[in-house]
């Protein structure tokens, strides 16, 4: 094996989205080899959301190709690209969108079930040891504190060994304290699980921690004229 060579994880080539009745964006192509976490910049409705979707098979695109870890995504069939979704790519929205009527253990069950592996409890007692949850395993969602949560979010969507973690303005709504340990989090999650972070932020405190940044097209600028 040809150890030296990194993997492209995340290609994109000729991407637009045209919401119906609405915008049509066009995006930059990007390629973004494995272990170089990213950032999404742009101005607020420059189309990040968007992209984000895109690159998790959530959001087909009208034209153009996207490959997450060698897979042309969008040529998979619905029932396969839930399953490729579920064990390549890690998903952290603002909110954690835990199932309410399960435990944190069972959310993690069915993280593992919906990307059609057995389940491992195994590898669930290891990831929520090491984002400290060990002891919330079996307590619901509504008993856990924001910052336990966020955990509980980030420990679903490592849980399967991802290639990709996208994560969409997982700091905006904290404190700088927070801040950093969440940053402390995905970085080291990513780095020990193997996966690649993109992240869409307009935060500057995780623009200090990642410099690699992929730039949305910035609309024309107000004439000053
Ligand atoms: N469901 C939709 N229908 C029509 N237009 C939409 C829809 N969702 C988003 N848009 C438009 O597409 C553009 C990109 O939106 P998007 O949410 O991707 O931007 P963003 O960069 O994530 O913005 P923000 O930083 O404010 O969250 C915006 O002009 C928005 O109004």
């Amino acid at each position: 094996m040809q150890d030296n060579l990194v993997k492209t994880v995340i290609r994109l080539n000729n991407v637009t989205y045209q919401y119906p009745q609405g915008e049509s964006l066009h995006f930059a192509d990007l390629e973004v080899p494995s272990g170089q976490h990213t950032l999404i910049l742009g101005d607020s409705g420059s189309g990040k959301t968007t992209l984000l979707h895109i690159l998790s098979g959530l959001l087909k695109p009208t034209t153009g190709m996207v490959d997450i870890d060698g897979q042309p995504l969008y040529e998979l069939p619905a029932r396969k690209l839930d399953e490729f979704r579920g064990q390549r790519i890690g998903l952290i929205f603002q909110e954690a969108h835990l199932v309410k009527s399960l435990t944190i253990k069972e959310n993690m069950q069915i993280a593992q079930g919906f990307a059609g592996a057995k389940v491992d409890n195994t590898r669930i007692n290891e990831v929520l040891a090491l984002l400290n949850l060990d002891h919330k395993a079996d307590s619901y969602p509504n008993k856990l504190s924001r910052g336990q949560m966020q955990r509980a979010a980030i420990a679903r969507a490592v849980i399967n060994k991802p290639a990709i973690l996208v994560a969409d303005e997982p700091t905006a709504s904290l404190d700088d304290r927070n801040t950093e340990s969440v940053l402390n989090l995905l970085l080291t999650q990513a780095d020990q699980q193997g996966a690649t972070l993109v992240i869409a932020t307009h935060d500057k405190r995780v623009k200090n921690r990642i410099t690699r940044a992929y730039e949305m097209a910035t609309r024309p600028a107000l004439s000053n004229k």
